[in-house]
């Protein structure tokens, strides 16, 4: 199904927070962190259950975003709740479409039979790149893997995003959850260079998936777009180093 068009007045609203075009040496991607939450912020009704927050003019929103990042990256869950398609459709541009990055330490994901798998067929998405602890044990056809060491529990994005950069050339990267991703980051501002987020007009209740930092953060360079149903909010990270 092809997506609504994008309201004109999200472009000039978007611009500032969205990735520059310098592509000198950098030694990590630009990053934007972006997603839906209800009211009461909360990014699905129930743990596993693929919610849709937004509204058609958000969702395409988040396409005009795809279609500028070189990567987009997800949790293992959201990829096994929600079977993402993670390609571009805005314009049908699909050739714009971002390179999938699935955190995936344990190899429960298969990109075979997914739905990534088939726009990739299809030629309308790209195959993603698997970031995984140790040798994989099943390699899959067209999946680039990205090995961290047997002993690490959780990756470092400090690490991951540097490795993306210098091995997969990647210099945009956004981030689009889910929750426990959304909450690691959050605590990384460092690392955050634009802060993108749609609040839908829902609450979603006590069951919802919720996002929230571990402390209290302050925001700058705030913006905010008001649509037929939701609105989004940009904004940057004050003080960065020290969250
Ligand atoms: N509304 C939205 O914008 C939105 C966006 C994405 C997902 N969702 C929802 O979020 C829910 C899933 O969120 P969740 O919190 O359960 O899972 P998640 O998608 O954040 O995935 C968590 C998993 O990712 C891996 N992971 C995360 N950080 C890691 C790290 N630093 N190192 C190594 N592995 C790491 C681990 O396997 C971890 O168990 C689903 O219901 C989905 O529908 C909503
Ligand atoms: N912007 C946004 N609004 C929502 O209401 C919602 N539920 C998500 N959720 C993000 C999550 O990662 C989804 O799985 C992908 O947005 C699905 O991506 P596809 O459309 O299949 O490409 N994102």
């Amino acid at each position: 199904m092809s997506l609504a068009a994008l309201r004109d007045d999200l472009v000039p609203f978007l611009a500032p927070y969205l990735p520059s075009n310098d592509v000198s040496a950098k030694e990590r991607p630009f990053i934007t962190l972006t997603y839906a939450q209800s009211l009461d912020s909360r990014i699905s009704a129930a743990p596993g259950v693929r919610t849709a927050i937004s509204h058609s003019e958000t969702k395409t929103m988040t396409h005009y975003l795809r279609y500028h990042h070189d990567g987009i990256l997800i949790g293992s869950r959201t990829a096994l709740a929600d079977d993402p398609g993670l390609n571009c459709k805005f314009n049908d541009e699909f050739e714009k479409s971002p390179r999938p990055i699935i955190l995936d330490l344990s190899q429960k994901w298969r990109f075979q039979g997914s739905q990534m798998y088939t726009l990739y067929k299809q030629g309308r998405g790209k195959p993603p790149i698997v970031v995984v602890r140790g040798a994989p044990t099943l390699r899959e056809n067209d999946v680039d893997y990205l090995i961290f060491s047997q002993n690490e529990r959780y990756i470092d994005f400090e690490i991951l995003f540097s490795r993306l950069e210098a091995e997969f050339g990647l210099h945009s990267v956004m981030v689009e959850g889910g929750a426990f991703v959304i909450n690691e980051l959050l605590a990384r501002g460092d690392l955050v260079d634009s802060l993108v987020i749609t609040i839908g007009s829902v609450f979603l209740g006590k069951n919802g998936v919720e996002v929230s930092p571990a402390n209290s953060l302050e925001l700058k360079d705030i913006d905010w777009w008001n649509g037929t149903r939701d609105a989004i909010m940009c904004a940057r990270f004050l003080n960065p180093k020290i969250v």
